[in-house]
């Protein structure tokens, strides 16, 4: 069963007014991973889609989407899967993907019909792309990663680059993950913009209980959502996207735009916050 959910782009003057209802609507990913199904939500922030498919033990496959009007969804995009769940397979372009927790796999324009199966949980990226590069599965033992922060300023983390220039080729998506040293809450503070690319990251390895304190905004005009675990948060360019874990988390960030530079940033620091 495949369900698609659109979510409108929202104006940063329409944001500030909003509620935490309405903050929750149009930010929030909930509900994305459900045994036997694909569930993807199709953003208007540069046509980003995320999304789950959870096949239990059966099989998935994902192939026409009404929104694309596209007779495949890949005919014209590209995509990333990270599976969060147990091992799984991913059949796609006439290859067998064996993919273990934490493997990202990338596929390329014009893959066709893509199915998932076994005790994967697999998190479904995916924007335009102008240009086939080839599909690659990406392991652990071939990210890039980053060291950034300080214990001091309880932000000890670790960014793992999966579909990144440093490791290989790609349209519009970036992706990877990031997890924090025992004792350090905070991702991605100092906080920042770019306003090239929108990002969208998904929470998981949580406790059901655990929640992340996930700051959006304009970086003058700061909300806020509450996060649980296997959801997700969409930032549109103008927002900035940091969090704190009240337990254990590590999370997905994904991003499409005009460019694939992670570099590319505006940092504004706390004392800027408001
Ligand atoms: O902890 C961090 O810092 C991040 O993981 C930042 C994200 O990767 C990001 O926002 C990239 O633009
Ligand atoms: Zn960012």
């Amino acid at each position: 069963m495949l369900t698609v959910e659109t979510r409108q782009a929202v104006h940063p003057e329409h944001a500030k007014s909003m509620d935490t209802a309405a903050l929750r609507k149009n930010f929030l990913a909930q509900n994305l991973f459900a045994d036997g199904e694909i569930r993807l939500i199709y953003t208007h922030y540069d046509r980003f889609v995320m999304g789950g498919a959870v096949p239990a033990g059966g099989s998935l496959t994902l192939d026409k989407v009404d929104e694309t009007k596209t007779p495949s969804f890949l005919d014209r995009r590209e995509m990333g899967i990270v599976n969060i769940g147990d091992a799984g397979t991913v059949e796609a372009g006439g290859e067998t993907y064996a993919m273990n927790r934490g493997d990202v796999l990338y596929l390329g324009k014009g893959t066709g019909a893509v199915t998932f199966g076994g005790q994967g949980r697999f998190y479904i990226t995916s924007c335009p792309a102008h240009h086939t590069y080839p599909s690659r599965l990406v392991t652990l033992a071939d990210c890039v990663e980053v060291k950034m922060g300080a214990a001091e300023t309880s932000n000890k983390r670790t960014i793992k680059q999966f579909i990144h220039p440093q490791v290989m080729e790609s349209c519009q998506l970036i992706l990877g993950y990031t997890s924090l040293e025992d004792g350090s809450v905070w991702n991605t503070v100092p906080s920042h913009i770019h306003d090239r690319r929108m990002e969208a990251y998904l929470y998981w390895g949580m406790d059901d209980d655990a929640r992340v304190l996930h700051l959006m905004g304009q970086p003058q005009e700061s909300r806020h959502l509450f996060i649980g675990n296997e959801q997700g948060a969409i930032s549109p360019p103008w927002s900035i996207h940091s969090g704190a874990g009240i337990g254990e988390y590590t999370f997905i960030w994904a991003m499409a735009g005009d460019n694939v530079d992670y570099t590319d940033m505006e940092f504004i620091q706390p004392k800027d916050m408001r």
